[in-house]
């Protein structure tokens, strides 16, 4: 069943120059259970994409389509609908998680104040929670007591995952959480998102990260985007094991060789750079970078293509039947 439904989603930025088309008609659901990934180069839109989700503001604005979540359309709600289901049913690990929490308070002063603005009354309840929950993630009871600066860096990350989990919401979103980490402590990072799964903490969870070696180890199911468009969405092994779409080929054999691998091939970037997502090209945005571009590529935009079983890409290599 569908926890989130995101149709035809399409939000920019107004900057003096024009419109950034920063995530341009992207159609995908999020699943009840499922850890759901969203990878792709650094510019593609993915933080653009989550964010909105949560709070629009200038410049960034809602352009066309829908992300119903638990029967709400995400992008109608008003801010102070926006601000009662945040945190309860839907929460966000922010990409510096490191520096997410106020520094002038201490972190049962950050819980206190973020549960008391949803109804709670309970201050020592609310606290004996917190302490729970923090030695879930192995930290001391001591650290309600410490100032965010009082912590080293994994601690502050994973102060900052207690505090957005800590009113079980339905759906994390964890944007880049683990980018700034060492390997020892993205590994410690990915199993605590996968305990708030199974002890009942969050029912699903989105997981946007650059690193597509790092799904593999998290993801049930990933999207690709490429500049602000979907190009391929399906289960993470057929995705590294099968790609369709040449951008998630190129992907995945720019990936270093340790962790998963595709094919035993020479590591290479992907040739060019992202376009601009103020103008972008009509046809297919990847056309400029792609090895097998058509003529058809540079005018016609490829329609999504069901390729297996739950497994989609939009390329003209593959064929024209569209999917629903
Ligand atoms: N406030 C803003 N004003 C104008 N353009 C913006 C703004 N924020 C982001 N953009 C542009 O929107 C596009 C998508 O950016 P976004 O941060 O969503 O990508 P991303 O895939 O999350 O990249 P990264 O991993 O580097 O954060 C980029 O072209 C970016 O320059």
């Amino acid at each position: 069943m569908a926890l989130l439904s995101v149709e035809n989603l399409r939000i920019y930025y107004n900057t003096p120059v024009g419109q950034v088309k920063a995530v341009d008609g992207v159609t995908f659901e999020v699943r009840e259970g499922e850890v759901f990934g969203i990878a792709g180069e650094s510019g593609c839109g993915k933080s653009t994409l989550v964010h909105s989700l949560i709070l629009r503001k200038p410049p960034m604005v809602h352009v066309g389509g829908k992300a119903i979540f638990k029967g709400r359309d995400l992008m109608t709600l008003s801010e102070e609908e926006a601000r009662k289901i945040r945190y309860t049913e839907l929460s966000i690990i922010p990409q510096y998680a490191m520096n997410a929490l106020n520094p002038t308070k201490k972190i049962k002063d950050i819980v206190w104040d973020l549960a008391r603005e949803h109804g709670y009354r309970d201050r020592d309840e609310v606290e004996k929670l917190l302490r729970e929950r923090l030695a879930m993630v192995k930290l001391s009871p001591k650290v309600a007591d410490m100032y965010p600066v009082e912590l080293s860096g994994g601690m502050r990350q994973r102060a900052t995952m207690v505090v957005s989990t800590l009113l079980n919401p339905d759906l994390l979103i964890a944007d880049e959480v683990t980018s700034a980490l060492d390997v020892t402590t993205q590994r410690v990072v990915i199993e605590l998102l996968h305990h708030f799964m199974e002890e009942g903490i969050v029912k699903s969870i989105i997981f946007v990260t650059h690193d597509l070696a790092l799904l593999d180890k998290i993801a049930d199911r990933v999207m690709i985007l490429y500049a602000g468009k979907m190009a391929e969405i399906g289960p993470t092994e057929e995705i590294i094991n099968d790609p369709a779409h040449p951008y998630t080929k190129l992907l995945l054999e720019s990936l270093p060789k340790m962790g998963i691998q595709y094919k035993k091939k020479k590591l290479h970037g992907i040739p060019g750079y992202p376009i601009s997502l103020l103008n972008p090209p009509s046809g297919c945005r990847f056309y400029t970078r792609c090895p097998h571009v058509m003529e058809r590529c540079k005018e016609e935009e490829p329609p999504v293509v069901k390729v297996g079983d739950d497994h989609y890409a939009a390329c003209h290599l593959l064929g024209g039947d569209s999917s629903e």
